[in-house]
């Protein structure tokens, strides 16, 4: 049975390894477990993220999400529309729109980005892969970190423009 267990700061949402017998505190694993050693302590399985394909650290999350920009997005443009033109309230009644028909279906939340997102990543159903703190503008980055996986935020705005966040690992 291992002194050291995993467990969650909550003031930066990271997971930090804890030593029971000297009540040291340390954000890396101990050099001295091994990989396996590390994922089979207590309170690993709730804080290690390993997300779908495993691709994910400690601290890291795995989101989606659907992009409409607007006129006073910072890059009123997209590969949809070279000139975005609408209103910041047309982009959320679209979006509002968007999250009627999705209700919690996940499968439709990746349809419709990959149809109709202004970001890049709709070529793979608003999938922005695995990010950590400090990656992405801070509204994204607290929505995406105050989901459980499987969860959809709601409206959100960023400097990019109006989003809803699926948070999938
Ligand atoms: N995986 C990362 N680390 N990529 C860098 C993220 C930079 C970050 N981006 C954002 O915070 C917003 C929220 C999510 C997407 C996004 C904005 C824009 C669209 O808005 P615009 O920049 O025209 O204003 N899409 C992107 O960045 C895309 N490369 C994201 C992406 C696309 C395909 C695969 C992976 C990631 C920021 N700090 O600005």
């Amino acid at each position: 049975m291992s002194v050291w267990e995993v467990r969650m700061s909550n003031s930066k949402g990271l997971p930090y390894f804890f030593n029971t017998e000297t009540k040291q505190s340390v954000w890396d694993p101990p050099s001295e477990l091994s990989k396996e050693e590390v994922e089979n302590l207590p309170g690993a399985k709730e804080h290690l993220s390993s997300g779908a394909g495993g691709e994910g650290r400690p601290g890291q999350v795995r989101a989606s999400h659907l992009l409409v920009k607007h006129s006073g997005s910072r890059r009123p443009s997209s590969w949809k529309e070279e000139n975005i033109t609408r209103s910041q309230d047309e982009a959320v009644e679209i979006l509002r729109g968007y999250q009627e028909q999705i209700g919690g279906d996940t499968k439709k939340f990746a349809e419709l980005a990959k149809e109709h997102s202004d970001c890049s990543s709709h070529a793979h159903g608003g999938d922005l892969g695995f990010f950590g703190r400090g990656q992405m503008q801070k509204p994204f980055e607290d929505a995406a970190f105050g989901l459980e996986p499987g969860q959809m935020s709601d409206i959100i705005s960023t400097d990019s423009g109006v989003h809803l966040v699926l948070r999938t690992a």
